[in-house]
């Protein structure tokens, strides 16, 4: 019981921007999907989404993507939504919707169509505008709230799809500490109850800190994956980011942190080179 990928590819025009992935994902944990800029995460979400072939370009998809062993992008895609929702890196929408209804988007795949809101749904709703603190904000147009509220907003659409399967890319963008801690617990949570959570991250620490398994990608290739205190390692980090990195303790978890300087700083100017 998990989400398979194998031979998964995607070439815009010329240029290849995912090669022979394969992985795994088990389900009920939270994988990190991890990598540098431009490696591939964003395409990868969006290949498994099923929405891989609607990016800008000439887009050629290859490989297979199993949940649960039902082929992913064989299905109607209302029959795909009732099972994997995704959300994007700085999601926008050009309707104007106030935060409840752009939350009540999300139970659309389990709407017979054209029915309106029923009761489950608006509980889903409540539900997950309160699991991201944005009750007070229900009735705001969505134009109006700021980077991190919209981020919320677009995590809690997501939850009240109550999906099987959550795609995730860099669900913390614009949001503060306590905020990214916040969703992150949030997105543990929704595994507790039977998801299954893959997750675009920067953040290293709170990969190290939230998820169970990692995946690196590293030149629209899998160079890593597995549990994620095997990944998350020096040997692995330093290859893939060009860094130098040491993992330290934390008080009160058995995950560590990590720290990272720059593998071979830059050469500081001669003397009188800065112009004294
Ligand atoms: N429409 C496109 N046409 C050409 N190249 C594209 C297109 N979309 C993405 N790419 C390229 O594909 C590569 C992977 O992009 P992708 O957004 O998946 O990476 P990412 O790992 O999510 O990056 P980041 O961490 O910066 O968000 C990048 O080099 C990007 O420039």
């Amino acid at each position: 019981m998990s989400l398979e990928v194998r031979g998964g590819g995607v070439r815009i025009g010329d240029t290849v921007v995912l090669d022979g992935i394969d992985l795994t994902v088990p389900a009920g944990t939270v994988t990190g999907l991890l990598g540098p800029n431009g490696s591939g995460k964003s395409t990868l979400l969006r290949l498994v989404a099923g929405v891989g072939g609607a990016l800008p370009g000439r887009v050629t998809t290859t490989g297979d993507v199993r949940w649960h062993g039902a082929d992913l992008l064989a299905m109607r895609p209302r029959d795909r939504a009732r099972r994997v929702a995704l959300v994007e890196q700085d999601a926008r929408t050009e309707v104007e919707l106030s935060v409840r209804d752009a939350v009540l988007l999300g139970r659309i795949p389990h709407r017979s169509r054209w029915a309106a809101d029923s009761d489950a749904d608006r509980t889903a709703a409540q539900a997950a505008l309160d699991a991201v603190g944005l009750t007070g904000l229900a009735d705001r147009p969505l134009a109006s709230l700021s980077g991190g509220e919209r981020q919320r907003v677009h995590l809690a659409r997501a939850l009240a799809q109550r999906p099987e399967l959550l795609l995730l890319d860099e669900p913390t963008n614009h949001l503060d500490i306590q905020a990214q801690l916040a969703a992150l617990h949030l997105v543990r949570a929704a595994t507790s109850g039977g998801t299954t959570a893959l997750v675009a991250l920067h953040d290293l620490n709170l990969a190290a800190a939230y998820c169970d398994h990692a995946v690196v990608l590293a030149g629209g290739a899998v160079v890593a994956a597995g549990p994620v205190a095997d990944v998350l390692v020096p040997a692995v980090v330093d290859a893939v980011y060009g860094v130098s990195t040491t993992l330290l303790p934390q008080p009160g978890t058995d995950r560590p942190v990590l720290a990272f300087r720059a593998a071979a700083p830059p050469d500081l100017p001669a003397v009188g080179a800065w112009g004294g």
